[in-house]
């Protein structure tokens, strides 16, 4: 409470006078004048980016592309932090991004994004879908159109209810996931599945679009579609040349055309391979119509196409959906098998936990996986230790933010490091170690902003659940099936940047058949 309010109460009360609205009207200008004063001293406190640290532009540009910074953007944080405190701005390329890595810093952030969110103007992403004239989908779309998808992928995608009916289609490519890790070790002398990772991906693939067109395309026969590898191989090559393109200013691009054109044929081919998906779907669907018969679908496809949505959004969002659901699940699935082969004990208590509320089945539902809390400790610790997008980003465009004192100009980058924070030992003891455990007490002290590897808010990742469920699910039913070990003499495997965060090299594992 002000001064000057206090000494108005405290004259009110000599005076002995109760409240008329004269009185009221007095208060409420004393309220406003100190206001005015607290906002013009706030003002004078704040500091500006011009006085905020960080890296000078060369020595950025030379830790990205000299010393490989590309592939250790993640590391870059923990080395920025160090440096520079929580705050700092570097120029990737030509972009000028304020850095910030601390959880209070991220939520003061995050409770000012607005209406609409916004995670970055300046993506290729976009500039590419300008040049080609396709839509925007849930990925880059903004403002109203952003808003007009979200709230119709929400109901399918959100809620509790809606996702829990995807278990059985999500067991069936969990069935043919087995069957294929069952094939490959069989065909190793000592059981080893080379690069699990790769079958994962492979797995993602066929796990989305089972949700998205409610049939199955061949990701996990014993021959793989050459259109699905090309498809796989599109994003792959797509992510590499992403953060290459963002940090070439636009007029490299004439003079080094590689990247951009590499990038755009990658685009090319997955808008291509969404789009002969959908039209096959929804032509299936037509000539059943035609034959008179009913049509119900409970795939997302069907969702978007029978909302009205014109046919140009449905082909961008199916596939960003596609692109979505393929590294994120890969990834983490890799790094939860990786680390349960080197921590047999909690491998063991995991099985014990599934095997026990199976109790005599093989195949688990929603409602089971919903009962496992060591299953969502593991997984939480996987994100925190490797989240596979390892840092967000946020455009304010429509006013000046204030963040950690320093005033941000509407419309500058600000890149979210929740992969500093979440190694960070002042949240997570011991944070390089895998320790699930840390997620069954309440109250272990950690901030809620600490570790978000799905982002927080309206903007949030919309496949949470959807990834969520389908791990629980392949994870709970290797378990069941296999006791996963690393393979002799295997070596540490670090995780790269490659705009998502991967393995660095090939992850190898006995899948011993119990
Ligand atoms: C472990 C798995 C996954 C992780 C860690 C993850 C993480 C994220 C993150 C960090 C964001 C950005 C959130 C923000 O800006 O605040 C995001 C957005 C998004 N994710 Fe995921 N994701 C995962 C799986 C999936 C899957 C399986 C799908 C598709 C079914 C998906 C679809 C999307 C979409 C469409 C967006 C954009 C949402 C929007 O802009 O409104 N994600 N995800």
């Amino acid at each position: 409470m002000s001064i000057a309010r206090r000494m108005l109460q405290q004259a009110l009360k000599v005076s002995g006078r109760s409240a008329s609205p004269l009185i009221k009207c007095l208060e409420r200008w004393v309220e406003g004048v100190s206001a005015a004063y607290a906002r013009r001293n706030d003002t004078r406190q704040v500091k500006t980016l011009e006085e905020m640290p960080g890296p000078s532009v060369m020595s950025f540009a030379w830790d990205l592309f000299a010393k490989r910074g590309l592939s250790r953007l993640h590391e870059l944080q923990l080395k920025g932090r160090g440096q520079y405190g929580p705050m700092w701005k570097a120029s990737f390329g030509p972009i000028l991004t304020v850095h910030v890595a601390e959880p209070e810093l991220i939520e003061q952030v995050l409770r000012q994004e607005g209406q609409h969110p916004m995670r970055s103007d300046l993506s290729s992403w976009k500039d590419y879908r300008q040049l080609r004239g396709h839509g925007y989908g849930l990925l880059t779309a903004e403002g109203e159109e952003w808003q007009s998808v979200r709230s119709l992928l929400g109901k399918h995608m959100l809620r509790p209810k809606a996702v829990e009916a995807y278990d059985g289609t999500l067991n069936a490519v969990v069935t043919d996931l087995i069957a294929k890790l069952k094939l490959r070790s069989q065909q190793n002398p000592q059981s080893i599945v080379n690069d699990i990772a790769g079958e994962f991906y492979r797995f993602g693939l066929e796990g989305i679009s089972s949700v998205l067109f409610e049939s199955r395309i061949g990701c996990l026969d014993p021959v793989v579609p050459a259109e699905t590898e090309q498809f796989i191989q599109s994003i792959n090559t797509m992510f590499v040349m992403t953060l290459l393109t963002m940090a070439m200013p636009r007029w490299l691009h004439q003079l080094f055309p590689k990247p951009w054109d590499t990038f755009c044929r990658c685009w090319d081919y997955m808008f291509q391979f969404a789009k002969g998906h959908i039209d096959e779907r929804l032509k299936e669907e037509a000539e059943k119509i035609a034959r008179g018969e009913e049509v119900e679908g409970r795939y997302l496809t069907y969702f978007l196409s029978r909302a009205g949505m014109p046919m140009k959004s449905v082909y961008s969002n199916v596939t960003e959906l596609l692109l979505a659901g393929v590294d994120t699940i890969s990834s983490t699935l890799s790094w939860s098998l990786y680390e349960l082969s080197r921590h047999p004990e909690i491998q063991d208590s995991l099985r014990q936990e599934v095997l026990g509320i199976l109790s005599g089945r093989q195949i688990a539902t929603a409602a089971d996986v919903g009962r496992m809390p060591l299953m969502k400790a593991v997984v939480k610790e996987i994100l925190r230790l490797y989240p596979v997008i390892p840092a967000n980003a946020r455009v304010i465009s429509t006013r000046d933010i204030q963040v950690g004192g320093y005033l941000i100009p509407k419309n500058t980058l600000i890149t979210l490091c929740h992969y500093a924070t979440s190694r960070d030992p002042a949240h997570f003891p011991n944070p390089d170690v895998f320790v699930p455990q840390r997620w069954l007490t309440r109250n272990d002290g950690h901030h809620p902003y600490a570790s978000v590897p799905f982002g927080v808010g309206k903007r949030s990742c919309i496949g949470r659940r959807i990834a969520e469920l389908e791990l629980y699910l392949a994870i709970a039913r290797i378990l069941v099936q296999f006791d996963v070990k690393p393979e002799p003499e295997a070596h540490v495997v670090r995780p790269m940047t490659r705009t998502l965060l991967v393995p660095e090299s090939e992850i190898n594992l006995q899948f011993i058949e119990r």
